[in-house]
């Protein structure tokens, strides 16, 4: 008897339909997009345009944005590291069924330590989980500061900002990282055209 977790007699139960079937109905095959990077760095704008351009295609995708899901599932964690880890955790694990439906499942979170986003990896099938690093200066994001954070985190009005005062550890190996290298100005289209051509590559975009 297979049981997990803190409750006990508990049992996996299969169904007849599974993840190839489903494949095979969406004619792709379900993975992880995993977007990273600092506030600002572009995440939710990459999300977004990758998410159109695959609808476009005929390719049924899901955005887990971490602003979004805090609105919700995760609306009782702060940024504290623990905090942030659980957060990942349970993005981590609601992508792995994502993944299971057959589903391209896009999560754009800031995601800053590498243990919380190797820990996610290991959920889904060798391969399945695509990093992307949104390898922009923290200069550029701060320029950019959409929504005020920085000019607040600076003044010291937001305490632990990632990248301020909050640490940020970019990936060690990702598959991909963008803009990329040589063209710093790529625009979110090109960036989405970057994964997709990615995703061809790996057959992610056929049963
Ligand atoms: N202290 C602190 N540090 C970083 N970010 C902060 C903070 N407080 C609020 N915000 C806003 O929350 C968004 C990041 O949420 P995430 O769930 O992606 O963060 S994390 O992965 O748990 O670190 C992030 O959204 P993005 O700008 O889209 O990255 C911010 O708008
Ligand atoms: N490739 C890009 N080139 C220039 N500006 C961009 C690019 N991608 C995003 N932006 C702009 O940068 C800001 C932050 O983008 P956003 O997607 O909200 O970042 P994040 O989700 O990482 O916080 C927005 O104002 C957005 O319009």
């Amino acid at each position: 008897m297979a049981t997990n977790g803190k409750a006990g007699n508990i049992v996996w139960h299969k169904s007849s339909v599974d993840k190839v079937h489903r494949q095979e109905l969406l004619q792709q095959k379900g993975c992880v997009i995993w977007i990273t990077g600092l506030s600002g760095s572009g995440k939710s704008t990459l999300a977004c345009t990758l998410c159109h351009a695959l609808y476009s295609k005929g390719k049924l995708t899901y955005i887990l944005d971490g602003d979004n899901v805090r609105h919700g599932l995760n609306r009782d964690l702060t940024f504290k590291a623990e905090d942030r880890a659980e957060n990942i955790r349970r993005i981590g694990e609601v992508a792995k069924l994502f993944v299971d439906a057959g589903v391209i499942c896009i999560v754009s979170v800031i995601s800053p330590y590498r243990r919380d986003r190797d820990a996610c990896r290991a959920l889904v099938p060798d391969g399945d989980f695509i990093e992307v690093f949104m390898d922009v200066p923290i200069e550029i994001c701060e320029a950019r500061d959409p929504k005020g954070l920085y000019k607040l985190a600076r003044a010291g009005k937001i305490k632990g900002f990632t990248g301020i005062d909050d640490p940020y550890e970019p990936p060690l190996n990702c598959e991909l990282a963008l803009p990329p290298k040589g063209n710093s100005c790529a625009s979110p289209c090109e960036m989405a055209e970057t994964v997709i051509s990615y995703l061809e590559e790996k057959g992610y975009l056929h049963a």
